[in-house]
């Protein structure tokens, strides 16, 4: 899909700050999303990530800026306000149940029924068929719609979750380190889910700790550092070193660089000579 830069983003936070008591969670962060692109939130323990993808998916609200979906302000109450505007968020819990089927879990909390009251029941046949079609459709194999969803790998039951946002209507698809729990072969699967929703057109936001997972799907990278933007780049601007620098505290390394260039490295002889003289005495 190629991307109107002209469209105004699906999503649009300016200046967004946040507090829990006295602590201080954001500080004027702006991030747009936009659609057919991936977005990456990268930053350490601590740096504000969780905060800021619960207030875009309305688990949270926001104390400063403002916050827009397709150039309309929002005040989310409720996560249902915001899923209802098509924004959904895989957490990484997944929300899945472990002992039901696949297409069971497919339909988890939207199941189809058939017939009429008294005697409405499940339509097994629909969902279960649905589910098989639009998994295949986006190039996801499992090997059995039937089995537990509890039976498949990491990386599966994340593609699986994925399908279901995508089935469901998702226009913004949040991430929520998808693959911080995976080795490499299964997070390059679920890497490979991610350029699939972009091709679909959605605007997709990818949380993770790691600036390689980012660097192989994103087009715009933001690093979070302390509760403030420590960067917002496009893909164009950045290396993957640049990216791995800023993840790894960017200015302030530097200046603890500088500063340790500019003090006398320890006289290793010396300490080894009062090592053996205190020994001696
Ligand atoms: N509900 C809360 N009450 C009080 N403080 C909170 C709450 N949620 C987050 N914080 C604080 O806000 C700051 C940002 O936390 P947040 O969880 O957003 O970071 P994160 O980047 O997601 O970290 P991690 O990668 O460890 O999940 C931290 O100092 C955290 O302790």
């Amino acid at each position: 899909m190629t991307v109107d830069k002209e469209q105004p983003p699906i999503l649009e936070l300016t200046d967004i700050g946040k507090t829990f008591g006295n602590i201080r969670a954001l500080s004027g962060v702006s991030l747009s999303v936009r659609q057919g692109e991936v977005t990456c939130i990268l930053g350490d323990n601590g740096a504000g990530k969780s905060t800021l993808i619960k207030i875009i998916s309305g688990l949270h609200s926001y104390d400063d800026g403002s916050y827009r979906v397709a150039g309309e302000q929002v005040k989310f109450a409720s996560p249902r306000e915001a899923l209802d505007l098509g924004i959904a968020t895989v957490y990484q819990d997944l929300a899945l149940a472990p002992q039901q089927s696949v297409w069971r879990n497919f339909y988890l909390g939207s199941e189809l029924t058939k017939g009429v009251w008294p005697l409405r029941m499940l339509d097994v046949e629909t969902m279960r068929d649905t589910a098989d079609e639009e998994l295949q459709k986006m190039g996801i194999h499992v090997p059995d719609i039937d089995q537990p969803v509890g039976t498949l790998s990491g990386g599966q039951r994340q593609v699986v979750a994925i399908a279901r946002a995508i089935h469901f209507g998702a226009k913004v698809l949040i991430l929520d380190e998808p693959t911080a729990a995976l080795g490499v072969k299964q997070s390059g699967v679920v890497l490979k889910y991610i350029s699939a929703a972009r091709k679909a057109g959605l605007g997709v936001i990818f949380i993770t700790h790691n600036p390689h997972h980012a660097f192989l799907v994103g087009d715009h990278f933001v690093v979070l550092r302390q509760g403030e933007l420590e960067l917002s780049s496009p893909r164009k601007e950045l290396t993957l070193d640049d990216l791995t620098h800023h993840m790894s505290g960017g200015a302030d390394l530097d200046a603890l660089k500088h500063e340790l260039q500019r003090i006398e490295p320890p006289d290793v002889g010396a300490v080894h000579e009062l090592a053996e003289a205190e020994q001696e005495s």
